[in-house]
């Protein structure tokens, strides 16, 4: 324990090699001063989203734009701060846990940007939390250079990508670390340890502490962000207005506040970026109990085209190039494969994606893999022709209503018994790979994460509520997918073998989709008793 000034803090997690590198005294009191300055205001938002959650889901709520900021969105005159150095242009962007040899894969990608994530990437057990940090310190510094024992060796290339880095949710907490008793943000430990580390050695070598913001639900969480930069700045002798962040567009909530969230940022703020899978999760969350006409169907037919999830991503960028912001598109869940013809069909279904992207005015996109990147940069590369980004395209002939925000039930569709057995199916072995440690997994061809699970098991818990009907008219109950459960838990086994956590991730799955009240999150009480215990 150490006592420092007058903050209490006590690590107690597992050390590793060179965990002492990272979590010095001074890093630790930064990451105390920060949890002490926004605490409470994390608990009173947190507090929000349950309220608002709970008004929406009974219908004594909905969402509409918001009155008292009328005048922000209607004056033009203000812009955020927009792109820094090495964020001029964005048409490719990689994402993935700050692993040590993905750390490496990553900024040699010939990706512009890697998002380096602790979030929907990354399950956070201590050591992937301490680890990743170690990491990024490392390749910041060009001090990253391994081989393996199959003789691979890695090393940074010439070329490599801008590192923006996505701390956790402000829903999540670092049990490992605990300040005057309490466990801290995992947030504030992610972005605390990252910036005091390497802020100035970024800005030495040309480059910035760049961020991308999950999971925000509105505007005042922009501004709690906004206030600990500030902060921060201030703290290490900063200039205010160095940070660069980029908020995830990924809450329906969100969707209704994008002007208002970049307006708090604006200091700060370089972009916005769609993230569907989360905004789907969303949706399910928020309006899960409010009866047929928000019933999704089986998530492969939740396309970016529909309706609702078109008129999401053209208002943001509409509102991202009024305000000279980038636009940043999302991901295409399909990813390389050993098979050449389904190598190919994943590529081609990758290319639609971005090449709807592109044409709607979005700066960049984001893949899941390095052999995903070719294909993302030659859409861009063809409509951006000369030019870093598309800024100039404003889009002024979107009109987006709340209606149309709202519009769930035009995704049409249907549900079908393979589509719940497959939500249950690819929960279970996420689930599994989750509690052994690993954020994201490809599983069946598709990149799977943390929001694609809570999709999943969402969907589940939606359609058991609502009574949805098979199309062979069969009912979805508790009862039918408690039997569904057994089967496929005993069909994954089969393919998992020994050292799986299946049973823990039935347990988690039962209690997340099965349950007359649908938890916030997998992940927090997940992690509370099995990453933290
Ligand atoms: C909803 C959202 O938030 S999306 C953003 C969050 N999700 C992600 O970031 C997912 C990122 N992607 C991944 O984690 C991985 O691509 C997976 C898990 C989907 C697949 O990984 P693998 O099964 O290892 O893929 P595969 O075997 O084809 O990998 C081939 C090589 O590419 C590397 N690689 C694969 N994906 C990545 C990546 N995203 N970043 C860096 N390197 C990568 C592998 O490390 C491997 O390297 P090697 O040849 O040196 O051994
Ligand atoms: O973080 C991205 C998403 O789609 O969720
Ligand atoms: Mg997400």
């Amino acid at each position: 324990m150490t006592d420092l000034l007058n903050y209490r803090i006590e690590v107690s997690g597992e050390t590793g090699d060179r965990y002492d590198e990272i979590l010095t005294p001074a890093a630790l009191r930064f990451v105390a001063l920060l949890d002490n300055a926004f605490a409470g205001r994390r608990r009173e938002l947190l507090d929000a989203r349950r309220l608002r959650r709970e008004k929406l889901a009974t219908g004594e709520e909905t969402l509409g734009f918001l009155p008292e900021t009328a005048r922000i969105r209607s004056d033009e005159s203000w812009q955020v701060a927009g792109a820094a150095p090495g964020l001029e242009d964005r048409r490719v962007e990689i994402t993935g846990p700050p692993d040590r040899k993905m750390t490496v894969n990553a900024l040699n990608s010939g990706a512009k940007v890697w998002l380096a994530d602790f979030e929907d990437a990354t399950a956070p057990t201590w050591d992937n939390v301490v680890s990743g940090q170690i990491n990024l310190y490392d390749a910041i510094r060009r001090d990253i250079d391994f081989s393996t024992r199959d003789g691979k060796h890695y090393r940074i290339g010439d070329d490599p990508a801008t590192i923006v880095v996505r701390p956790r949710g402000w829903h999540l907490v670092e049990k490992h670390i605990r300040i005057d008793g309490r466990p801290v943000a995992g947030a504030l430990v992610d972005f605390g340890l990252y910036f005091f580390h390497n802020a100035r050695q970024l800005l030495a070598r040309g480059s910035g502490p760049y961020f991308y913001l999950p999971k925000l639900e509105s505007h005042l969480e922009a501004r709690l962000w906004n206030d600990v930069f500030t902060l921060a700045q201030r703290e290490l002798g900063i200039p205010r207005g160095t940070i660069r962040a980029t908020v995830l567009i990924e809450t329906i909530t969100a969707a209704f506040e994008m002007d208002e969230i970049l307006y708090e940022l604006r200091e700060h703020a370089a972009g916005l970026n769609a993230g569907r899978w989360d905004y789907i999760f969303s949706v399910i969350k928020n309006f899960g109990e409010r009866g047929a006409d928000f019933v999704l169907p089986d998530r492969a037919q939740v396309t970016m085209t529909v309706p609702f999830m078109r008129a999401y991503t053209e208002l943001l960028v509409r509102t991202c190039h009024l305000r000279g912001a980038h636009a940043i598109g999302g991901m295409a869940a399909f990813i390389p494969s050993r098979d050449p013809e389904v190598n190919a069909a994943a590529v081609e279904k990758v290319r639609q994606d971005k090449e709807r992207e592109a044409g709607d005015g979005f700066d960049g996109s984001w893949v899941a893999h390095p052999g995903l990147v070719p294909v993302c940069r030659e859409v861009f590369d063809e409509v951006l022709g000369g030019w870093p980004n598309q800024l100039g395209k404003l889009r002024e002939d979107v009109v987006v209503t709340a209606d149309d925000l709202l519009d769930v039930a035009s995704a049409g569709g249907e549900v079908t018994e393979q589509g719940v057995r497959a939500n249950v199916n690819v929960a279970l072995r996420y689930l599994d790979a989750w509690l052994r440690g690993t954020g994201a997994a490809a599983i069946f061809g598709l990149m799977e994460d943390a929001a694609t699970a809570e999709i999943a098991r969402c969907q589940v818990w939606q359609w058991i509520r609502n009574g949805t009907k098979l199309t062979d008219g069969t009912a979805v109950t508790r009862e039918l997918v408690t039997s569904m459960l057994e089967e496929e838990l005993d069909s994954v086994r089969a393919d998992l073998g020994a050292g799986n956590r299946l049973d823990d991730a039935k347990a988690i799955f039962a209690e997340t989709a099965l349950g007359e009240k649908l938890p916030n999150f997998f992940t927090t009480a997940a992690y509370a008793r099995h990453l933290a215990g």
